[in-house]
């Protein structure tokens, strides 16, 4: 499965602001440690003030987010933005200290800017995932908070959340339902694999509160209508997705997330992998084709010159050649230049 070598885990983590991923990734940095098994840290975000772990790779240190913002009169989150920008336009560098390292490391940890949105719809979120995920074999780890999804409706839009992330990058997604030590997680299992319980709880209380407020004679909302096809329609999505409870306060939790982190490997490898080699394989063979054809037209282009001379020109009787201008204009094809800019395996 692995010919190319030791290959280590790389872990994403994405989550709503606050839900906790710096603090995780310190937890996992610090547990990992204590294994003597010391992971690789990349710090992603441009806007944090102080890590509380060391990073052997810090996007502070190449770009100065307030500068950022001052320079190109921009908010936070445009700053973020441009930052991030500005980080993927060094990334092979990135890869490439990622490669020196590969054998020497089992888990490489990356933590992501605070508003997910940034890093998960942006242009640079997506090519820094592609180029890490076509290195090494790489998981999301979406980071719940536990206690404040426990509202029907704050549950069901981390849910889509994390499905939608799934069908974008389409890579091992492991759910993470943190801050047990606060809120046990079971509750939230309990609504992905059955049904009925998260009806329950729609019914029992209003889809946006925490707490049962069950005026059982009301009409059910339209919210929790909502709610509740929504939740069909996740059906699907919970039978494949993987989820663990841990505290990043307490540490709790730290080997079953590392046993589901191998478990997302193996998918990585059994359903990401091939699909990744078949798009970068069928690119190849659209680019050949691309350069078969314009060689082709070229020839045809030249041949036709050949048989129909072009009315006599004064620079080319003193034998001067055709410049760029003049094969232009006649409508020779002279770049061979035809990729589409997306050099990023994308699968
Ligand atoms: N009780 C409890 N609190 C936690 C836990 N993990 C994180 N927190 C708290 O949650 C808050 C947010 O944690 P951060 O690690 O800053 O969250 P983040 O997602 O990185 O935040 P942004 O990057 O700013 O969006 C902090 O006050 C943490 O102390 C946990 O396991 N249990």
């Amino acid at each position: 499965m692995e010919s190319e070598g030791k290959q280590p885990t790389s872990i994403i983590l994405l989550g709503m602001a606050g839900s906790g991923k710096s603090t995780v990734l310190q937890r996992l940095n610090s547990y990992l440690h204590s294994q003597k098994k010391p992971p690789y840290v990349i710090n992603l975000d441009p806007a944090v003030r102080q890590l509380n772990y060391s990073a052997n790779i810090d996007i502070r240190d190449t770009v100065d987010y307030s500068k950022v913002m001052k320079q190109y009169n921009l908010g936070p989150n445009g700053g973020i933005i441009t930052s991030l920008n500005l980080f993927t336009t060094k990334f092979d560098q990135v890869l490439g200290l990622i490669e020196k390292r590969k054998s020497e490391v089992d888990h490489i940890l990356i933590d992501t800017p605070g508003q997910i949105e940034i890093f998960t719809w942006s242009a640079s979120g997506a090519i820094i995932t592609d180029a890490i995920a076509s290195e090494v074999p790489t998981v999301i780890g979406f980071v719940v908070d536990t206690p404040r999804t426990m509202a029907p409706a704050t549950f069901m839009s981390n849910m889509l959340y994390a499905c939608s992330i799934l069908y974008k990058t389409r890579l091992p997604v492991l759910l993470i339902f943190n801050k047990t030590d606060a809120q046990d997680h079971s509750f939230a299992t309990e609504w992905m694999t059955d049904f009925e319980s998260f009806q329950a709880a729609l019914s029992n209380r209003n889809a946006t509160s925490t707490y049962n407020s069950s005026n059982l004679n009301e009409e059910p909302s339209y919210m929790n209508s909502l709610m509740n096809s929504m939740s069909l329609v996740l059906e699907e999505f919970y039978s494949n997705i993987k989820t663990v409870g841990i505290s990043a306060m307490t540490g709790a939790g730290m080997q079953e997330f590392f046993e589901a982190v191998d478990e997302c490997r193996e998918e990585y490898y059994k359903d990401y992998k091939p699909e990744l080699e078949r798009l970068r394989k069928e690119r190849q063979e659209k680019s050949e084709e691309r350069k078969k054809d314009s060689l082709n037209r070229l020839i045809k282009d030249m041949k036709t010159n050949d048989e129909e001379p072009i009315e006599s020109d004064a620079s080319e009787e003193e034998g001067e050649t055709l410049d760029a201008q003049d094969m232009k204009e006649r409508g020779i094809n002279i770049s061979n230049n035809y990729d589409d800019g997306t050099s990023w395996p994308r699968p």
